[in-house]
């Protein structure tokens, strides 16, 4: 039996494999309106029914300026809320847990009539300059992550994840290279890490499951700048004391550099291994682990304790059953028996 197919419990969390569907934009919702639609069902539905023991949706904004483009997902009204409870009673239908990604895009709000951020600077030449946040507004978008958890706390999500990489507006003011303000919300790391708290805060108190957030560990930058792994480190100390279950190590997207070294498979895990040397929550990984044979040496070697899988389930709905093969798992079950005939 692999490690990679068998039983997790995170954080309370109780998951049928390691396997997590990585939350991916699908930029399917129509009318602007942040609702799930009938493709969502679907696309969620098949990586359920595909045996993923965790899907996190796609991007989810918490208010409609958050979002990355017009065609994502929100959570800031009762109509969204509504909807992503049928989703979740679908996918628990199929025998999977969902969770919801919590985001706000700051200055990468590319259809937002004003992007905002810590401070006032472009994420780069294609897109517009934000204007920098004032105190109040951060605080409006602090209770607008506590409101939208409420929302997903009532849908029955399984997990919140709040989205602190990929350059959206937690990351913005985690990293130096981004936030030079010089007021509470910035200048030492504390003071970049305060926001993270507040939303931390603001979801606990709205939201009584597992709370995940994703972390960039590194900013690819070379400016001077970006944070080091020990001040990734520390903040993952600050988070373990905030009471989040789960680190999720992914990088980059902070500005447009790119990795200065070749991008192969596993290539962000080193990141999540230094992360899990230092906290005693667990320490997820995600990118170009398309291999099913290296999930389960990154598992059986304590790299990470799980694994994401992003493109792979967009390009094979099937992949938890060939992994299955590949590892020479017998326990894996397909959905009904007609899925595992088709198999062999
Ligand atoms: C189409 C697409 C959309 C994505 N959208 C998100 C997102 O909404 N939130 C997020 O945290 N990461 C997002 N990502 C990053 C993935 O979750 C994942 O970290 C990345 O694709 C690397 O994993 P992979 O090699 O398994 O695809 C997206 C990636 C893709 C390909």
């Amino acid at each position: 039996m692999s490690l990679l197919l068998s039983k997790a419990n995170i954080g309370g969390l109780n998951l049928k494999n390691r396997v997590v569907m990585s939350p991916m934009c699908m930029y399917e919702v129509k009318n602007e309106d942040g609702i799930l639609t009938p493709f969502h069902f679907a696309h969620y539905g098949m990586r359920a029914i595909s045996q993923v023991g965790l899907i996190i949706t796609e991007s989810t904004a918490v208010e409609p300026d958050g979002r990355i483009t017009k065609n994502d997902l929100g959570l800031w009204n009762d109509q969204q809320a509504d909807k992503l409870k049928s989703l979740v009673n679908s996918i628990h239908y199929l025998g999977s847990k969902i969770g919801v990604q919590l985001n706000h895009a700051g200055r990468k709000a590319s259809d937002a009539d004003i992007p905002v951020a810590p401070s006032s600077f472009e994420f780069s030449d294609n897109y517009r300059t934000p204007n920098a946040l004032t105190i109040p507004q951060i605080q409006q978008i602090v209770e607008n992550f506590g409101k939208a958890a409420k929302r997903a706390a009532n849908a029955g999500a399984d997990m919140v994840e709040i989205h602190g990489a990929h350059g959206y507006l937690l990351h913005q003011f985690l990293s130096a290279v981004s936030n030079k303000r010089d007021d509470e919300y910035g200048g030492s790391l504390e003071k970049r890490y305060r926001i993270v708290r507040e939303v931390i805060e603001a979801v606990k108190s709205n939201y009584s499951g597992p709370i995940w957030i994703r972390l960039s560990l590194s900013d690819y930058d070379t400016t001077g700048t970006q944070n080091t792994m020990s001040d990734w480190q520390q903040i993952g100390r600050w988070l373990e004391a905030s009471g989040i279950d789960l680190i999720d190590a992914s990088t980059g997207g902070l500005t447009d550099a790119s990795p200065d070294f070749p991008v192969h498979d596993g290539y962000q895990t080193k990141f999540a291994t230094e992360m899990k040397q230092d906290v005693k929550i667990p320490v997820s990984t995600v990118g170009l682990l398309d291999n099913p044979g290296l999930c389960e040496y990154i598992l059986q070697n304590n790299q990470a304790d799980l694994i994401m899988e992003g493109r792979a389930l967009l390009r094979n709905t099937n992949w938890l059953s060939d992994a299955a093969k590949y590892l020479h798992d017998k326990n894996f079950k397909a959905f009904n028996d007609s899925y595992s005939r088709g198999q062999n």
